[in-house]
């Protein structure tokens, strides 16, 4: 059921009436204009979904009349004339109008243009408000609905204007960078530096000089003065991303510079102050790390102060589909697109286990989005992402479970049959059930019928 309003401008009535009648057999409501000012009126009191315009329309007949009228239109127009000129419909097009059809008119071909017109105008007004949703809506950029998510974004607004310490705990891929970053921006340092070092990517023997900077001459090849990622962060946030990583040498040097709020940089006699705020993340049990003698308990203790932990998606579920809206949109904002997903791909992906997290979960969406081709995620799109992965791809239909289930039993009652040459006994046992069983079951199917070979 269409339940679209079209206003239809032409000033044949015998045309109007035959293009009303197949647009409401189309289920649209319709409503008829002869001239530009009729029409006018009509778009004034009603809300109209799409229009269809005939360009050279009375008092002068010439095709200004009806292009006037389309840059007034806030609805989709598709203008319609009896002249297949190219000229004309590129004139149209330009001041506005979304389509462009021939006459004679074919009835299919007109319900076709007026469906994909609305379908996509439909689509763009939803763009336009999502993307203003992406703007105002202020979750810290973490999506989720979860009791976690939620009691994340609470801890954060309470912690951020402090500048107590932060580890954020959890599963990699499970959004810790996000939450430093939105500590940072919920501060009164966020129109400072954000400094991310992740310190399991930095080899230890370049990781002190990273940190701390050095003087020309202090090492070879050290020809001129740098300044260390600490030193870049002074007045904003230091985030030490996969902090379990630190060699014990540097927790040493690490641990004095958070007490002291000063070092010195390698090389150098001139003590450098700082003012940082410290955020970790680490995907390790730092606790346990500590017991084992691999992690300084002065150091944990100095930038634990509060923990965030973060949960994997398993452990979340109720998130996955309002992240997959968020990927699918930032990609659609981004690239210009209007990509949905499917109903069963959606339900696919929102019970599929990522075990990468939400980086998994991103990456996919962008694939998916990526070789749909403009148009619908769909399972096909789905499999090809996933092929030789033990998935099974549920096609969902529209009848009910027990309507499915059925229709298997009989898909197997009779394979079994088949095989077994119409032997009840043998196909029962087949299907490792009593003969009684699947009598039974024949009688409620309607397979008695089936005779049994001698
Ligand atoms: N709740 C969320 N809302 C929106 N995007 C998220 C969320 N959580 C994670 N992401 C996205 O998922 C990706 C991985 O997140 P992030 O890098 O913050 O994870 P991580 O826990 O720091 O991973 P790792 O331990 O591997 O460094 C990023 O692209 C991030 O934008």
């Amino acid at each position: 059921m269409n339940d679209e309003h079209i206003l239809v401008v032409d000033d044949e009535p015998a045309f109007c009436e035959l293009c009303k009648l197949w647009l409401v057999q189309q289920g649209y409501t319709v409503s008829v204009a002869s001239d530009t000012e009729q029409a006018r009126q009509i778009l004034v009191k009603q809300t109209i979904g799409l229009i269809l315009l005939d360009l050279a329309l009375p008092p002068s007949f010439t095709p200004e009349e009806g292009l006037q009228l389309i840059p007034e239109c806030e609805a989709p127009v598709i203008v319609m004339t009896g002249h297949a000129d190219r000229e004309l419909a590129l004139t149209a097009i330009k001041n506005g109008a979304w389509d462009f059809l021939a006459k004679p008119i074919d009835p299919d071909m007109l319900a076709i243009v007026v469906k994909r017109a609305l379908v996509k105008h439909e689509l763009e007004l939803q763009l336009s408000q999502l993307r203003q949703q992406l703007v105002q809506d202020d979750d810290m950029g973490l999506v989720g609905v979860s009791e976690n998510i939620q009691s994340t974004r609470q801890l954060i607004s309470r912690i951020a204007p402090t500048d107590v310490p932060v580890l954020i705990t959890g599963p990699s891929g499970t959004g810790k960078e996000i939450i430093a970053k939105a500590i940072h921006q919920h501060s009164s340092r966020k129109s400072q530096s954000f400094i991310s070092v992740h310190c399991g990517a930095i080899p230890a023997d370049l990781l002190e000089s990273e940190l701390f900077g050095y003087k020309k001459g202090a090492f070879t090849g050290a020809d001129k003065d740098r300044v260390g990622l600490i030193a870049l962060a002074d007045n904003g946030t230091l985030f030490l991303d996969e902090i379990g990583e630190m060699p014990s040498a540097m927790q040493v040097k690490l641990l004095r510079v958070l007490q002291e709020g000063s070092f010195y940089p390698v090389g150098g006699r001139d003590l450098v102050k700082v003012n940082i705020r410290i955020v970790s993340a680490t995907n390790r049990d730092l606790l346990g790390a500590v017991a084992a003698g691999h992690f300084r308990d002065d150091l944990f203790y100095r930038i634990k102060g509060i923990t965030i932990q973060t949960l994997s998606l398993l452990q979340r579920k109720q998130d996955i589909p309002a992240l997959i809206q968020h990927f699918l949109l930032r990609y659609n904002v981004k690239n210009q697109t209007v990509i949905t997903i499917r109903a069963d791909a959606f339900a696919w992906l929102t019970n599929n286990q990522w075990k990468g997290n939400v980086r998994e979960l991103k990456n996919t969406i962008e694939s998916l989005a990526a070789i749909a081709q403009g148009q619908q995620v769909t399972t096909d799109e789905i499999s090809f992402l996933f092929t030789g992965n033990e998935t099974m791809l549920v096609e969902l239909s529209d009848e009910s479970l027990e309507q499915q289930v059925k229709q298997l039993e009989i898909r197997l009652i009779t394979a079994a049959l088949e095989q077994c040459n119409g032997n009840r006994t043998h196909a029962a046992q087949k299907l490792k059930l009593s003969r009684q069983g699947l009598l039974k079951k024949m009688e409620r199917y309607g397979l008695n019928t089936l005779r049994e070979q001698s």
